[in-house]
């Protein structure tokens, strides 16, 4: 099921736990959104990067986790997988005490391994956002365990729609294939404009007029996608004149074993998951 933003945010007060690019895009996001700022609290190590969120975004920010989250119905761990245990573990007791909303936006962490490190018994979200969020064009996929009532689904879903559309996964096995498609995703685009960047400086244009040809090729092919109705390849065969220059350069690509180098791509993204679960267990 797709859903997107709608209204602002209504907050009760949300916590994140790690301050780093990904809850930078989330929090840009709720404030854009209308979120009252007042109740989002933030524990991040860094003093600059605390600082820098309470500048740009009013929020407020604590050195540690365990100042962050008394009061707070919602906790959002957005901590490397590397830490998650530690994190998760020093704030135990409070968890046992207050029963909040878990969200997790780390890769392979799975929803039981944050309920048994959060001492057991609590409602946790598995979202998986994409850096797009900083625009609010991100799109992030949810799974959401047995304990998650109708309304914490909402708070959920209204945390992350205000980031761009919400994508909810039935199956939490799927969750690492969500990572190596969209989580992921973005980076294989800008592979991708650079790869074309550099191909068509080889061919002898400009820097700066090769990198705005990409990228804005990229953007107009973005925007066709999302707005036309039509599947990628009827759009592609419109540009496809036949034994035209998009038909040697697809020819090309086929040979060379594009789609399946892409699906090796995936299933290695796919794979990574599962293990940084593993081996932060
Ligand atoms: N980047 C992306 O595109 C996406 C990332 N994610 C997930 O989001 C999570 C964060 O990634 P990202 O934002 O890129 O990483 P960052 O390193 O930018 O952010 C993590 C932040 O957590 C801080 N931190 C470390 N220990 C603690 C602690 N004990 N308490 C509170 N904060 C702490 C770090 O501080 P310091 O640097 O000082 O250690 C850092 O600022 C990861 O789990 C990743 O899998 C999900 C979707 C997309
Ligand atoms: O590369 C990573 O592990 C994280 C998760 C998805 C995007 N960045």
């Amino acid at each position: 099921m797709t859903e997107s933003a709608t209204a602002a945010p209504s907050l009760a007060p949300i916590a994140f736990i790690g301050g780093g690019n990904m809850a930078r895009s989330l929090i840009g996001g709720l404030v854009a959104a209308g979120a009252d700022r007042n109740r989002i609290r933030v524990a991040e190590p860094d003093a600059r990067t605390r600082a820098g969120l309470a500048e740009d975004f009013g929020v407020a920010c604590f050195a540690s986790a365990a100042e962050a989250v008394p009061g707070a119905a919602t906790w959002v761990f957005a901590v490397k997988p590397q830490v998650m245990r530690e994190v998760c573990e020093s704030l135990t007791p409070i968890a046992r005490a207050e029963r909040p909303l878990v969200v997790s936006i780390a890769a392979g962490i799975t929803a039981a391994q944050l309920d048994r490190w959060l001492g057991g018994g609590l409602a946790v979200v598995r979202a998986m956002p994409n850096t797009p969020a900083l625009l609010g064009a991100g799109v992030t996929g949810l799974f959401a365990n047995a304990r998650v009532d109708g309304g914490e689904r909402e708070r959920a879903n209204g945390l992350l729609a205000s980031a761009g559309q919400t994508v909810w996964i039935a199956d939490e096995a799927q969750m690492d294939a969500v990572t190596a498609t969209s989580g992921s995703g973005p980076a294989y685009v800008f592979l991708l404009a650079e790869a074309m960047e550099d191909a068509a400086i080889a061919q002898g244009l400009p820097a700066d007029a090769a990198r705005i040809l990409a990228q804005q090729t990229i953007l107009g092919a973005a925007r066709m996608l999302t707005g036309s109705g039509e599947p990628p390849a009827e759009l592609r065969r419109r540009v496809t004149s036949p034994n035209g220059t998009t038909q040697a350069a697809i020819e090309t690509f086929e040979a060379g074993g594009f789609r399946a180098l892409v699906g090796r791509a995936i299933e290695a993204a796919t794979r990574r998951g599962a293990e940084l679960s593993a081996a932060n267990d």
